[in-house]
């Protein structure tokens, strides 16, 4: 799904009412019907009041057509106009709709609006229309709701928050938004999600030729994007057909990064899998995976040196590894050789940032840095929108595929794309999670994935097999990273739509 900005859907409105044809007001109407059907499935009961807030542009008009709709399905309603100089046609024309049995209250001053915790608040004042912090009554309006609305749902965007640019000032607090037919790239941001609450977009059939020609960078991944990119099992396959994996990893007191990546490996359908690792970890290994073969170093406590990687489909190296010098060194001649592709994680990262070593990843690498990694590598941002670009500049400086892990993980191509995913959930922020996700890559990327596709793919399912277990049987809280590969199963399932 594409993410635009804020100017890209308002010329993607204009661009449908000029050519669908559809007059502006019926497109209000279906925006609308559309944030209705959303609020009745997550407010079926009709036992509290729902107070509106409304704006006078498009965003107010937006209220008042809810006003109406859900007054028609017989919840009650009561709506504060916030008076303004200017309004829209479309505000005024479904002022003029509004059925007189809602009850009206104009509000000149803040202080005269009045937000109950009993009620269900509706956030219709302001939306991607914003051109300047709040101040004055409307900052005040978001700090009442702030203060006291206990549900406060927002149309489209929350009052106050900037959809393409970090929201600095205050803003309102949903618990929920529902948004018009696009993600905002504010949405996939950490400092603007205190501000969105849980959030869902609605489709309300914009034009989609304008959708299909505009360009952006950014995008979502849906389910029916890796469908077309999964590839069924062949009934005549064997093994070799799957690829050889190799993982470098682990030390003494970190087996654990290995066997959880070994594992995860496997259980994506890497044919073979060989573990290098120092002589301390084999048992551990060899007992928790026997799938796995290992091939052992001449250190007994570190990694020191490469084992025989030719013929292997996929290279993954960084869990639990440590940075030793002797470990640095066996990196930097890894980075030399690269006989087939890599993929870097945790400590191998860390050691390119200590040794300063980005300009020689080889291209068509997989990173997947978290948060504090990839700080190492690219320095301190201001704020997950200069993050953004450090992470295309990254992507396009060592032409590999980053992948960028927290919520909503973005994947960055040389070519300046970012692909944010959005399976997963507050649970996998647990040790190991990383572990695991870096022997799905590689088990893909042993199969003869693209970078590209081993990146999307690998979030993807890691993220949709902690849905699952979550789901089925775990908390956010106790959530491992076990849970994850134990899961896997179902996720493939899941994504290729056998379940
Ligand atoms: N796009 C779509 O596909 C569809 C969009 N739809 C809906 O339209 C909404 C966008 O509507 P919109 O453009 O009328 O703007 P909106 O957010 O109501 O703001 C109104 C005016 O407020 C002003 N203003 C700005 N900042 C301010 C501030 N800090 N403090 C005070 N005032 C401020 C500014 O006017 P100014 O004061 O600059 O003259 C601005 O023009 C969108 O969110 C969605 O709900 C659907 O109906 C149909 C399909
Ligand atoms: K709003």
């Amino acid at each position: 799904m594409k993410i635009l900005n804020a100017k890209q859907i308002r010329e993607a409105d204009a661009f449908t009412i000029k050519n669908e044809p559809i007059a502006s007001l019926a497109l209000m109407e279906r925006a609308s019907t559309a944030f209705t059907r959303e609020f009745v499935r997550l407010f079926p009961k009709k036992d509290r009041t729902v107070h509106i807030i409304c704006g006078q542009g498009n965003n107010g008009g937006d209220g008042l057509a809810v006003a109406r709709l859900l007054f028609a399905q017989a919840y009650r309603i009561r709506l504060s106009q916030i008076i303004s100089e200017n309004s829209t046609d479309d505000f005024n024309k479904n002022l003029e709709r509004l059925p007189k049995e809602i009850p009206l209250e104009k509000i000149r001053f803040a202080t005269e609006l009045k937000v109950s915790p009993e009620e269900i608040t509706i956030d219709a004042l302001l939306g991607s229309g914003l051109n300047r912090p709040l101040e004055g009554r409307y900052l005040e309006i978001a700090e009442e709701i702030n203060e006291n609305a206990t549900d406060t749902i927002a149309i489209d965007v929350p009052t106050g928050f900037c959809c393409d640019a970090p929201t600095e000032s205050v803003a309102v607090k949903a618990t929920y938004t529902i948004s018009f037919q696009f993600p905002k790239l504010g949405f996939l941001l950490p400092e603007n999600s205190k501000f969105t609450g849980k959030w869902l977009v609605a489709e309300i059939g914009l034009h989609p030729e304008f959708i299909e020609k505009e360009k952006t960078p950014y995008t979502l991944t849906e389910a029916k994007d890796i469908r077309k990119v999964l590839r069924p099992r062949e009934h005549f396959a064997y093994k070799g057909d799957y690829g050889h994996a190799t993982l470098i990893a682990g030390a003494f007191g970190k087996a654990g990064a290995a066997v959880l990546s070994a594992k995860a490996c496997l259980r994506t359908g890497a044919g073979l899998l060989t573990v290098r690792c120092p002589e301390k970890c084999v048992d551990t290994l060899q007992f928790s995976v026997p799938e796995a073969m290992c091939d052992l170093d001449s250190e007994k406590e570190f990694l020191s040196s490469l084992p025989d990687l030719s013929k292997k489909s996929a290279i993954a190296v960084g869990p639990g590894i440590g940075t030793a010098l002797d470990t640095q060194n066996m990196i930097g001649e890894l980075l030399r050789i690269s006989p087939a592709p890599l993929i870097l994680d945790a400590d191998a990262l860390n050691i390119i940032a200590m040794r300063d070593w980005i300009d020689k990843i080889p291209e068509g690498s997989i990173l997947t840095p978290h948060l504090g990694e990839f700080r190492r590598l690219v320095g301190e941002s201001r704020d997950g929108f200069q993050r953004l670009e450090k992470l295309r500049e990254l992507s396009a400086w060592t032409k590999s595929v980053i992948v960028l892990k927290g919520a909503f993980s973005a994947i960055a191509t040389p070519d300046g794309r970012v692909r944010f995913n959005g399976t997963g959930n507050p649970g996998m922020a647990t040790a190991g999670s990383g572990d695991t996700l870096t022997g799905i890559i590689t088990g893909l990327r042993s199969q003869n994935y693209s970078a590209e596709e081993s990146a999307v793919l690998g979030v993807y399912l890691h993220g949709l097999a902690a849905d699952i277990a979550t789901e089925r049987k775990q908390s956010y809280e106790s959530l491992i990273a076990s849970d994850i590969t134990e899961h896997l199963g179902l996720a493939f399932q899941k994504a290729q739509h056998l379940r």
